[in-house]
């Protein structure tokens, strides 16, 4: 008997539940990107440090690191269901935001401390670390739903194209955060993602009655799914070799991509002389090559494959990309663009092979979970690298102060990030090799007809 069309059935509505929730990821990409350019006049203005940079981007990461928020976030997900997990993520980024937004403008004296931060930092992180489960909550929810209308269909395109809108977030902060900044004041960029989440927020709730309604068509109440979690397949899900590989190859080579876009604003500034109202923009120049991209390989992906060799691929551009910006004596502003173009590249070559590869080795009851574990691991490389490089450019790296605020040679940071591709790229190898052995299918299409 033929099986009855439901909503996801319609190209039309499952690619409008597409932009919908992709709106609600693109704010949410907005403010995690949106303080980056700000460093230079974090310094001048409110007397952070870079220590106190890397400690508030890592903050992101830190409550879904340490109070393993994000896995909370996966079993949340996998047990009570898109809808109630999605409208928790989406209310708690709107929260952070506006406590960030506070400990950047309520007047908190700057000489006290807590926990060895400025009050205000203090305060800012702890917003961001607030949104950061949100976001990454609001992640794992995102990709089940695709995975759930776009399943058997459109899956690499439809993933490519979320994460490309999600770009389309970053490169808009990273352009508008200086000019921004400057013509009204420091906080003014934070308050714009603000407006946003809460009309992202709006979005996702519009979603979550599509999401009931094809529910219902399917008979397919979340509550009642045969996929519900079991911990069972928490085990399952670590035994998995593929998982392991998949995790570490996410966390290195994000660990060289979002961190290092954090402070690029300033190694443009500091070692290319890029003014300072271009370097944002050039920063996030990775974004709108991956808003390109992401998509075009996506389709490519879902009719050629070649997933685990296009891994490779993206990682070994990492290294070249991040070796040339560690050598003191390139220093040509061209150099550092067209370098930005080629991070863009690899940017959108690994994502768009890799988040689709997860849905070949998992069965979906455990997407959910394995999202969320691989998150988790990534968001440890998320929290560490930033007050790494923080660490390292306060006490190795100053050469110099302008304007309140320090100089910096970006030479071991750089190294740094070198490192951490040349590690990406190995464990890419090896998941191309497991993939061989334990026939995932990384290298096949998506799609069977094309
Ligand atoms: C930061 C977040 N944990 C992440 O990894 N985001 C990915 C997109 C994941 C989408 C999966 N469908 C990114 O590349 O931004």
């Amino acid at each position: 008997m033929e099986k009855e069309r439901t909503l996801r059935d319609s190209v039309l509505v499952r690619w409008s539940a597409l932009g919908i929730v992709a709106f609600t990821m693109m704010a949410a990409y907005f403010v995690n990107d949106i303080m980056a350019p700000l460093k230079t006049m974090l310094e001048a203005n409110l007397d952070w440090t870079s220590r106190d940079f890397g400690f508030f981007t890592g903050a992101y990461s830190f409550l879904n690191v340490f109070l393993l928020m994000l896995i909370w976030g996966g079993l949340m997900l996998d047990r009570f269901g898109i809808r109630l997990t999605g409208k928790i993520a989406a209310i708690l980024m709107v929260f952070g935001t506006a406590l960030q937004y506070y400990g950047m403008t309520a007047n908190i004296s700057t000489e006290a401390t807590f926990f060895g931060y400025k009050q205000g930092v203090f305060m800012a992180a702890a917003g961001y670390s607030i949104f950061g489960v949100g976001a990454e909550v609001a992640g794992i929810t995102v990709t089940k739903i695709i995975a759930k209308w776009f399943k058997g269909k459109e899956l690499g395109t439809a993933m490519g194209i979320q994460v490309a809108l999600a770009r389309i977030g970053s490169q808009v902060a990273y352009s508008v955060s200086i000019p921004l900044a400057k013509s009204f004041s420091i906080s003014t960029p934070v308050l714009l993602g603000l407006v946003l989440l809460v009309v992202g927020l709006v979005t996702f709730f519009i979603y979550a009655v599509m999401d009931r309604k094809l529910d219902k068509q399917e008979d397919y109440a979340e509550e009642e799914d045969e996929s519900k979690f079991s911990f069972k397949d928490v085990k399952n899900i670590l035994i998995n070799p593929g998982f392991w590989l998949i995790a570490l190859l996410c966390v290195l080579f994000y660990s060289c991509v979002f961190p290092f876009q954090k402070f690029a604003s300033e190694l443009m500034i500091n070692k290319y002389g890029i003014s300072d109202n271009l370097a944002g923009t050039i920063a996030g120049l990775p974004a709108l090559g991956a808003l390109i991209l992401t998509p075009v390989f996506g389709i490519y992906l879902d009719c050629k494959g070649k997933g685990a060799s296009i891994m490779m691929l993206g990682a070994a551009m990492l290294i070249g990309v991040h070796c040339i910006y560690a050598l003191p004596f390139i220093t040509n502003y061209l150099v550092a663009i067209i370098l930005m173009i080629i991070l863009g590249i690899a940017f959108s070559l690994v994502p768009s092979a890799m988040w689709p590869s997860v849905t070949k080795i998992f069965p979906a009851r455990q997407l959910g979970t394995a999202y969320a574990l691989i998150f988790f691991i990534q968001n440890i490389g998320l929290w560490g690298v930033p007050n790494l490089i923080g660490w390292v450019l306060d006490n190795y790296c100053v050469v110099g102060n302008e304007n309140n605020a320090n100089l910096y040679d970006y030479t071991i940071p750089m190294f740094v990030f070198t490192g951490f591709a040349t590690l990406s790229f190995i464990v890419a190898y090896l998941l191309k090799v497991a993939d061989k052995k334990y026939g995932y299918g990384l290298e096949k299409p998506n799609m069977k007809d094309c």
